[in-house]
């Protein structure tokens, strides 16, 4: 992986998650209104895991016409629903709620044999929509993975290509947990608008640390590729 143009990033801070939540919601609801308005529909891919949860809430509780919002996922373990690891899961019951109930979601995962067959029939259904995405919202591990771009997976360099075509890719990784489905790092920057979300000190110094040149991890992708500014959203 090589990176030569890495930005300096816009950064916001804030005081605790709560704020953040607040001016994040109001941020992405901003731009789902304005996608509606320019082009009758918006698309929102987020990520899962941990860090979302508050700004789901919060998201879910603003006025927008959610009706022609249609809700997806960066990324996604290869896991069913009911698995407490589903990202979907986690949008379902924390995003898809209050105002945002009748936004249309559709997630990565497919009950077939393997991520490889579910990527297929993801991008299948990712095909019907108006690509490019609206909005983008990542998050980030400590080991500077995201979306699931992990440092072990085989087929790393191949998501990191900014002319990639794909719409969803597996990814068979250990570091994961499980194998794994994502959008390519290309269907990711060509958004109309691109947010990192993260909290806490250890991933501020992970990500101060991948944005110097030559210290190179997934997540230095995105501020290497990305023709537009890549804002962080961070509290401690
Ligand atoms: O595995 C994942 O991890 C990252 C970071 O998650 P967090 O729990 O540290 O917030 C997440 O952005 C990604 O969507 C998820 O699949």
């Amino acid at each position: 992986m090589t990176t030569t143009r890495l930005q300096t990033p816009d950064w916001h801070e804030f005081e605790n998650g709560t704020e953040l939540a607040e001016a994040l919601a109001d941020t992405v609801a901003q731009k789902l209104r304005a996608a509606i308005e320019t082009r009758g529909q918006a698309l929102l891919a987020v990520s899962g895991g941990t860090t979302p949860k508050q700004f789901f809430a919060e998201l879910s509780r603003q006025k927008l016409d959610w009706s022609k919002v249609t809700v997806t996922l960066v990324d996604e373990r290869f896991v069913p629903e009911s698995s407490d690891r589903s990202n979907a899961a986690l949008v379902r019951n924390t995003l898809l709620v209050n105002e945002a109930s009748i936004a249309n979601f559709i997630g990565l995962y497919h009950a077939a044999g393997d991520a490889a067959e579910a990527a297929r029939l993801a991008s299948a259904q990712f095909a019907t929509l108006s690509w490019p995405l609206d909005v983008v919202i990542l998050g980030m591990g400590t080991d500077g993975h995201t979306a699931s771009f992990f440092p072990d997976a085989p087929n790393l360099d191949e998501l990191l290509d900014p002319a990639r075509t794909s719409m969803v890719d597996p990814v068979l990784t250990q570091d994961g947990g499980e194998p794994r489905l994502t959008l390519p790092l290309s269907r990711l920057i060509e958004a109309a608008c691109v947010i990192l979300h993260i909290e806490g000190e250890e991933k501020r110094t992970v990500l101060d640390a991948a944005l110097i040149p030559g210290q190179a991890k997934p997540i230095s992708a995105v501020f290497a590729t990305s023709a537009k500014p890549v804002p962080v959203y961070w509290t401690r």
